[in-house]
């Protein structure tokens, strides 16, 4: 097992909605990253999702290089050769693509995995988000069906954001208003002209107060059951059980509750960031301050080597950040569900 394949990663997402269970997609920035994502999901012995934003992007092509199309092929190209070695498969996705990087990142990167499927190559991503939130729903529709196309011709499914999910991504800052929760209407308009998979299969992400970022109990007002009343009026329109297959973004600092509701309404991907980053730096922070004059040359002494090593502390990032995807696979039902 390994990065998932086109099939197999429809298994993943059908496996997942018919068992009621979901999927964490973790953001990766680095190789180090990759890796403790993986170890995390072979942990617990789950299948799962690693996703590219366009700052990741950028950052992982080199920070001075800033080409997040370079970076993310990168963060996939290793990703696909480490992923062999752990008994898990791993889906590889890229995160919010706003209008204004739609030319520079997510357009370059579905021509080259259309060129790659052309010549008899498999996809290079398995899936990549359009983040229409900032352009009115008509216009955010009419982009995310010419992309539903480019992402046929890819090998690729679509993500699609309804509603805007609050706080930062990539310089992007929601105001937090009435477009945090989506409404019937919304998911009656997407399918209307999105269709039911028959133009290609795409994923939602609904939202329902979401917000990037942790914040202290009681500043954000998740109504993860907004997504049962979508559900249902689409279902009575259309005619087919729980017609979305949803994504639940800001996923850091949720409650098992509000996880566990929004996953019964046919949430099957849900986004973790800040809590991860955190779970990475926190042992760092901890090793630095145990071994500060090993880390560093203090007083004219020489420090401690095996304390400043980068691996010495790196494998202690990477196994924090893998026992936070644990946790997470634990909640979203996705442990020991493998295809
Ligand atoms: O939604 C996310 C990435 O798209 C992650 O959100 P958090 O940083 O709040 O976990
Ligand atoms: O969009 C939210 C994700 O957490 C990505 O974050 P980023 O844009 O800072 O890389
Ligand atoms: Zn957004
Ligand atoms: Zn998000």
């Amino acid at each position: 097992m390994a990065i998932a394949t086109t099939e197999s990663y429809a298994a993943m997402l059908d496996a997942a909605k018919a068992g009621g269970y979901a999927f964490p997609a973790i953001n990766i920035t680095s190789s180090s990253s990759v890796t403790a994502a993986i170890q995390g999901f072979a942990e617990a012995e789950s299948d799962g999702i690693i996703q590219v934003s366009v700052g990741g992007g950028q950052y992982a092509s080199g920070s001075t290089i800033k080409d997040a199309v370079v970076g993310s092929l990168a963060l996939a190209a290793y990703a696909r050769v480490v992923a062999e070695k752990y008994g898990v498969t791993i889906a590889l996705h890229t995160d919010h693509c706003h209008k204004v990087y739609l030319d520079e990142w997510l357009k370059p990167l579905l021509k080259l995995e259309a060129e790659s499927i052309a010549s008899g190559k498999g996809p290079i991503f398995n899936s990549h988000m359009w983040d229409g939130s900032s352009v009115p729903m008509d216009e955010n529709l009419l982009i995310a069906e010419e992309l539903l196309e480019m992402s046929q011709a890819a090998d690729t499914i679509l993500e699609i954001e309804i509603g805007v999910v609050g706080g930062e991504e990539d310089g992007h800052s929601a105001e937090v208003n009435d477009k945090l929760y989506s409404t019937p209407e919304d998911g009656i308009k997407t399918i209307e002209k999105l269709g039911l998979g028959e133009k290609g299969r795409y994923l939602t992400a609904m939202t329902f107060g979401n917000v990037h970022g942790a914040y202290k109990p009681g500043a954000v007002k998740l109504r993860p059951e907004i997504l049962g009343d979508i559900q249902s009026a689409a279902a009575e329109k259309f005619g087919k059980d729980k017609p979305f297959d949803l994504v639940f973004h800001g996923g850091s600092g949720s409650t098992a509750e509000e996880i566990a509701t929004a996953v019964s309404h046919g949430v099957i991907k849900m986004n973790i960031d800040t809590d991860t980053q955190y779970a990475y730096t926190r042992p760092v922070v901890d090793h630095m301050m145990k071994n500060y004059d090993g880390v560093l040359k203090v007083d004219g002494e020489w420090g401690n080597k095996k304390t400043y090593d980068p691996r010495a502390w790196g494998k202690l990032a990477e196994a924090g950040m893998a026992a936070r995807v644990v946790e997470a696979c634990q909640q979203l039902g996705s442990a020991g569900k493998k295809i």
